[in-house]
């Protein structure tokens, strides 16, 4: 590696157990949250800073000659924020952004092993922001872009097996029992997409090369919570409605990406709902999550390299039946907030999703903060803890994190070994 400044880890983390109903913190050793900011959050910036030394040359070509000065100060940054997270010191105040006084309100010199796990693997991810926009020139760089972008293609194989049973689902026939089998089908290989995510692999690229469709049978005793029958029957109250609008809140780009867009295909071309409301992140984050140049890129890598399926995406775009909701231009969904605060936080935005026929939240980030990143028991009620997020509400998620809910007893006790977080489990979770 070309970065080797060697932090000393100041371990005060304790030796016992997350207490009942906490906030997950690295405070406690044996956490996930411990793991994740001891090892893979420090193992995610120096890849970066590899990044920009090895392909500094690339980046000025990009993005002019004058940000040859900036990039040195970025590695330099990068490496100084890597060195106050190892070396656990107080998370200093964000400086540049409408959103810096929310942000550092929520802050208040805390620390990285001490605070909220939640908070800080947020504020990471709004720090990098913070250290780029010091560099004008440098405000559309995305440290992420190009193991996306590299990934994404990497997935062309089961991009194209997927697309021709997509075919198949979207013809003009009509479909046995108004077309439930394919939406199941599609429904599941989109949660199976969120396997997929480059931050718990630590920023190693994550891609998928078999015919998904084909891997659903032996996947499906891995969901540990199955609504999918009530999920149907929720979208099927939605149909003949002509103004039926389900959202969906993204998670990762990439092969996770294409699954979703396959699932809105489907959806919008059986005339299921009217239209799909995307929602992206406003700046990267947790390595491989979707901004909007990230769709604008898949689609047109998509119209170069799958031109059928490409140009019909664009025409859902410029019909109106698909729609990147402008939640994707602010703040909220890279604040460190729990979904509970959204009503507070942005009223418009919690309005606006409680309308919805159906708010689709993808992958194990969202879900955190849906259930507010505590330590629950995972029998807990499914409403109890979603008490307070917009409704309806479907929730599509592998498992990567040590927090559940909404499971039945037998079914925990059949679980051994690290089945919260190695991402092999799924919950498919719907509350009305
Ligand atoms: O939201 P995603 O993409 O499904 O997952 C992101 C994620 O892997 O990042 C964290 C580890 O860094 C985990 O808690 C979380 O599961
Ligand atoms: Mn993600």
């Amino acid at each position: 590696m070309s970065d080797e400044s060697s932090a000393v880890f100041n371990d005060k983390s304790l030796d016992e157990p997350t207490p009942a109903g906490a906030p997950l913190t690295a405070k406690y050793k044996r956490s996930f949250a411990y793991d994740t900011i001891k090892d893979r959050l420090p193992i995610i910036i120096t890849k970066i800073v590899d990044h920009l030394y090895r392909d500094k040359n690339k980046i000025i070509e990009q993005f002019g000659e004058e940000t040859r000065e900036d990039i040195k100060s970025l590695i330099g940054s990068f490496s100084k924020l890597r060195n106050e997270l190892q070396t656990n010191k107080p998370l200093v105040p964000i400086t540049l952004g409408d959103d810096a006084d929310l942000w550092n309100s929520c802050v208040q010199g805390g620390k990285w092993f001490d605070s909220p796990w939640l908070l800080v693997e947020c504020y990471l991810y709004r720090r990098m922001r913070d250290n780029i926009a010091q560099s004008p020139s440098l405000s559309d760089f995305d440290q992420f872009s190009e193991q996306k972008k590299s990934g994404f293609a990497a997935s062309m194989p089961a991009m194209k097996a997927l697309e021709a049973h997509l075919n198949g689902f979207i013809s003009d026939e009509p479909l046995p029992d108004l077309g439930k089998e394919q939406f199941f089908q599609l429904l599941k290989v989109s949660l199976w997409g969120n396997k997929c995510d480059m931050s718990l692999s630590g920023g190693e690229q994550r891609h998928q090369n078999l015919d998904p469709i084909k891997q659903l049978a032996a996947l499906e005793e891995n969901i540990l919570c199955n609504h999918l029958e009530n999920a149907w029957a929720k979208i099927l109250k939605l149909n003949g409605n002509s103004s039926a609008i389900i959202d969906i809140v993204l998670d990762n780009a990439g092969f996770e990406l294409f699954t979703d867009l396959c699932f809105a295909d489907f959806l919008v071309n059986r005339q299921l709902v009217s239209t799909v409301r995307f929602h992206a992140k406003n700046m990267p984050w947790f390595v491989s999550d979707a901004t909007p140049m990230d769709l604008f890129w898949s689609l047109e890598y998509l119209e170069d390299h799958i031109p059928e399926l490409g140009l019909r995406w664009r025409s859902h775009v410029h019909s109106g039946r698909w729609v990147l909701h402008p939640s994707s231009k602010s703040s909220f969904w890279t604040l460190p907030h729990a979904f509970a605060k959204m009503k507070e936080v942005d009223p418009d935005l919690f309005n606006l999703l409680s309308s919805s026929g159906l708010v689709i939240f993808k992958g194990d980030l969202n879900y955190r903060k849906l259930v507010g990143d505590l330590n629950w028991d995972p029998e807990t009620q499914l409403s109890t803890a979603l008490e307070g997020c917009p409704k309806p509400l479907l929730a599509l998620r592998t498992l990567k994190a040590d927090v559940v809910v909404g499971l039945e007893k037998s079914v925990i006790a059949k679980m051994t070994g690290n089945w919260m977080v190695s991402g092999e489990y799924a919950v498919i979770q719907l509350c009305d």
